[in-house]
């Protein structure tokens, strides 16, 4: 795994952040140093997967990066005429995904698409999977992709949304910061690596409150929203469509 030092050096004038080919090169440790239970939320979401996956249905990983979500999710769903379509609108990461799930996929198992989340036909989905991507829509246009997102799912089916959490309490928001700062320290960042990267997605990734997801997800028509992890200031939800 190549290690990520993109913000190592000192730069003139930090660039707003993009999945750009340096970041696709590096994206496996990058997400791993940078959001606290990573890996056991990639693992679970196969194991929720599982619970909800119809037979002749379709699972949309949507902001797929390099696949891990949908790597995890193979191997652990066991239905009939189940397919992937992953979508994502970095071209770095879609031709990596590609070349990443044919070495582990069966070719007629998926589909990645390089494209808008928000522009794609989504219909007989049993399972949609927002790992760390809805944070990065205008918030906006948020409620529209979670209407979208329900619309095209079976009854029965699932949206698993993971995101980064702000939080409404100033003391909440300070502490649970620091200690993920600590994380990234931990994890061999240095200062100058870790403020770059603040400044670098200052205006790109903007988080929501625990409330206004829920909130969102119930105004999309969701009628069962659990919070089934947190680690810090990084959290999954699980929403079923009744
Ligand atoms: C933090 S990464 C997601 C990580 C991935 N889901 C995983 O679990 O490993 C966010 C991804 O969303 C993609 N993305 C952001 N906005 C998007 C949009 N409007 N349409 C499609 N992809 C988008 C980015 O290119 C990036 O690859
Ligand atoms: O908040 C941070 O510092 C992050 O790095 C978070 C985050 C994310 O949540 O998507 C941002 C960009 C990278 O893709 C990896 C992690």
């Amino acid at each position: 795994m190549q290690r990520d030092s993109i913000y190592a050096l000192p730069q003139g004038q930090v660039v707003d952040f993009a999945f750009n080919e340096a970041v696709a090169d590096v994206f496996p440790d990058m997400i791993r140093r940078s959001v606290p239970g990573y890996e056991t939320i990639i693992a679970l979401l196969g194991v929720i997967a599982r619970r909800y996956a119809q037979p002749h249905s379709r699972i949309y990983d949507l902001g797929c990066s390099l696949g891990a979500s949908t790597l995890s999710m193979a191997a652990q769903v066991r239905v009939e005429d189940l397919s992937f379509v992953c979508v994502d609108n970095s071209a770095a990461m879609t031709r990596r995904c590609e070349q990443i799930l044919q070495r582990h996929l069966p070719s007629g198992q998926f589909q990645v698409e390089c494209a808008d989340i928000q522009a794609i036909a989504l219909n007989n989905a049993s399972v949609v999977v927002l790992n760390f991507t809805l944070q990065f829509l205008k918030p906006d246009e948020r409620l529209a992709m979670l209407r979208h997102i329900y619309e095209g799912l079976l009854p029965g089916g699932v949206l698993i949304l993971s995101e980064k959490l702000q939080f409404a309490d100033a003391a909440e928001q300070a502490l649970l910061t620091d200690i993920h700062l600590e994380f990234k320290r931990a994890n061999g960042y240095s200062e100058l690596e870790i403020s770059q990267k603040r400044s670098a997605l200052d205006h790109v990734l903007i988080p929501d409150t625990f409330a206004q997801h829920v909130e969102r997800l119930e105004a999309a028509g969701f009628t069962q929203v659990v919070n089934w992890f947190q680690g810090l200031n990084f959290a999954s939800l699980l929403a079923v469509k009744a």
